[in-house]
């Protein structure tokens, strides 16, 4: 039977997540691997934190830490809320880890034993002050087109003119605010990916069930311009992997570390390796080496836009260019941007709700729901507190909610807390076991297919058929001339209870959770076979009617949020 190996994008260290970051890798993600667990399959899904860089070093500074310590302070925040959302990775590594720094040297000896490396000088802004040199976005200055006096190295925000730090006038560092910058002779390696663009075309070229986004992508930057460039794979930075070839010093590089985004990638290997070290697995290279039994594998990933031509090309380059036999992506997820309210999210302007401040306020599945539920699959998406309220209200209170309340109440009500014995099905609720039937064979068609939006729609349908059927027969009606129909119809309508919880616990995993605890079902299987899940519930089975499984939210709540939220978080 087929493996699945699952990652998501690995979220950057530089501070707590926002939501559009949750839907657009690590939620999706989630919802495929409980998905896939919940049939039956073997899964692992892997996460990790992604923390060398500028960036890294940048916040931890801001935070007055050193980056080590800023790093594993928010490795563990981040874990914390992961956990609180109910991300369901097998392990959650470290890019940082020592794992993944051998690796990493280990691909790029690979790479230079196979010619892909070339070693390129360059002349870099030096700050003596700041002792480093400056990456492009870290000198500021005068533009030389439009005279805007806070133009970026790399653009001018005035003018959008696309620059290069010694183009600007009175350069300075944004670190220090130094002005003696010079310009140094520095030496770095670049991956030659121009040599892999045939191959890399030819492979993208029959990914032709992959989502356009992700092969749009990757198309255009094969294609555009001079096509697939080579890449600097190094940094003059500290905080990273020192540059090595395999274990053997790099003469000329030291000092340096490799680029960020040419280890990154390399974790998702080295994240299977620290959850075997962890005492979690027992055998990692089964899943990622096809000459040691991969081939059963089949990897997916999920990730946003941005992320989009790291995965498609440079990782695969990496990949293949090692001439190793690694195991390749099969299928890559990617997903359009989440806005917030009339704008982007951000997490260095602070701008959106963050993912441990969406905790305090309302309880995961609230989240997961809404946001699953509104993934931005073929074009962006926007959340709004109107939006969110409302759908919220009206497919978690009023359609999912209100049937169980309804129909536990009303059982316990006229026949107590047991599912009734008399009467027989009769022909509406044939009909309604049918239409579930065939619900649920499109619902599953949808989640293996990672239709995340469709997915929920008909999840919802699969809810309101319940609520509809209830609205249609109304067994309190039929209860006063019929009570052993209305019994009929209160086994039927009960035994829908423990297959949504499975139904929907990839996607509101808590609910489900206290659904079957209410209904005292220890182990409910995927229904693979609906009709004779419809009778998990024997006649006599106990329940409790179970606590209110979600609240509305009031116009009150929505008002104050949107708020709260409006502004810059400090
Ligand atoms: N607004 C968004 N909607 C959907 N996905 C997003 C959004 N912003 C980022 N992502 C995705 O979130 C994942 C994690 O991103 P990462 O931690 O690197 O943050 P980022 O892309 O730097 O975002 P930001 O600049 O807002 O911090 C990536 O797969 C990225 O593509
Ligand atoms: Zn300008």
């Amino acid at each position: 039977m087929t493996r699945h190996l699952i990652t998501s994008a690995i979220p950057y260290i530089n501070g707590i997540k926002h939501l559009g970051n949750l839907v657009g890798s690590q939620l999706p993600a989630d919802l495929y691997a409980r998905y896939l667990r919940g049939r039956g399959q073997e899964v692992l899904f892997l996460c990790a934190t992604d923390e060398h860089g500028t960036p890294a070093e940048l916040a931890a500074a801001k935070a007055g830490k050193p980056v080590e310590e800023y790093c594993a302070e928010m490795y563990e925040t981040q874990a914390r809320i992961a956990e609180g959302f109910g991300l369901s990775f097998d392990h959650f590594g470290r890019s940082s880890s020592p794992q993944n720094r051998k690796l990493t040297q280990h691909f790029a000896g690979a790479l230079a034993d196979q010619g892909l490396i070339e070693e390129v000088s360059q002349r870099q802004i030096y700050s003596p002050t700041d002792g480093r040199f400056l990456p492009d976005r870290y000198v500021e200055g005068t533009c030389p087109n439009c005279g805007f006096e806070d133009a970026r190295g790399d653009q001018c925000d005035n003018c959008t003119k696309q620059l290069d730090p010694e183009d600007l006038i009175n350069p300075r560092s944004t670190i220090s605010g130094a002005t003696d910058l010079e310009m140094r002779e520095t030496k770095h390696l670049f991956l030659r990916q121009s040599k892999l663009k045939d191959e890399l075309d030819e492979w993208i070229t029959t990914k032709t069930d992959w989502p356009v986004l992700t092969t749009s992508i990757a198309k255009k930057w094969l294609h555009d311009g001079d096509g697939l460039q080579d890449r600097g794979i190094t940094r003059d930075l500290s905080w990273g992997v020192p540059v090595k070839r395999g274990d053997q010093d790099w003469p000329g590089m030291e000092g340096k570390v490799f680029y960020v985004w040419f280890d990154a990638p390399i974790e998702y290997i080295a994240c299977a390796q620290e959850w075997v070290d962890a005492g979690k697995g027992s055998d990692w290279e089964s899943w990622w080496r096809t000459d040691k039994g991969a081939d059963d594998v089949r990897y997916t990933q999920f990730m946003g836009k941005d992320n989009v031509p790291f995965h498609t090309l440079s990782f695969p380059a990496t990949i293949k260019g090692s001439g190793e036999p690694w195991k390749l992506v099969d299928y890559i997820k990617s997903f359009n941007y989440l806005t917030y309210d009339g704008g982007q999210f951000s997490t260095s302007r602070g701008r959106g709700v963050f993912m441990d401040q969406a905790l305090e306020i309302l309880p995961a599945d609230y989240w997961r729901w809404w946001l699953l539920s509104h993934a931005p699959e073929t074009s962006d998406a926007e959340f709004t507190w109107e939006n969110f309220q409302a759908s919220v209200n009206k497919d978690l209170a009023d359609v999912l909610g209100n049937f169980i309340s309804r129909i536990t109440k009303f059982c316990r009500s006229k026949f107590g807390e047991a599912v009734p014995e008399a009467g027989e099905y009769g022909e509406a609720e044939k009909a309604l076991i049918a239409d579930i039937t065939a619900r649920v064979a499109r619902y599953e068609a949808l989640m293996d297919a990672m239709e995340v939006r469709k997915s929920a729609a008909e999840l919802r349908g699969i809810w309101a058929a319940g609520n509809e059927y209830l609205q249609a027969q109304a067994p309190w009606t039929t209860f006063k001339t019929d009570p052993d129909k209305a019994a009929a119809q209160v086994r039927l309508a009960l035994n829908l209870i423990p297959l949504y919880a499975v139904l929907s616990a990839p996607f509101i995993p808590t609910a489900a959770a206290s659904m079957l605890d209410a209904m005292k079902v220890a182990d409910m299987p995927w229904p693979d076979d609906v009709p004779a899940a419809l009778g998990k519930l024997a006649p006599g089975h106990a329940f409790e009617v179970p606590e209110v499984l979600f609240a509305k939210i009031t116009d009150e709540s929505r008002e104050e949020w949107a708020e709260r939220f409006a502004g810059k978080r400090d």
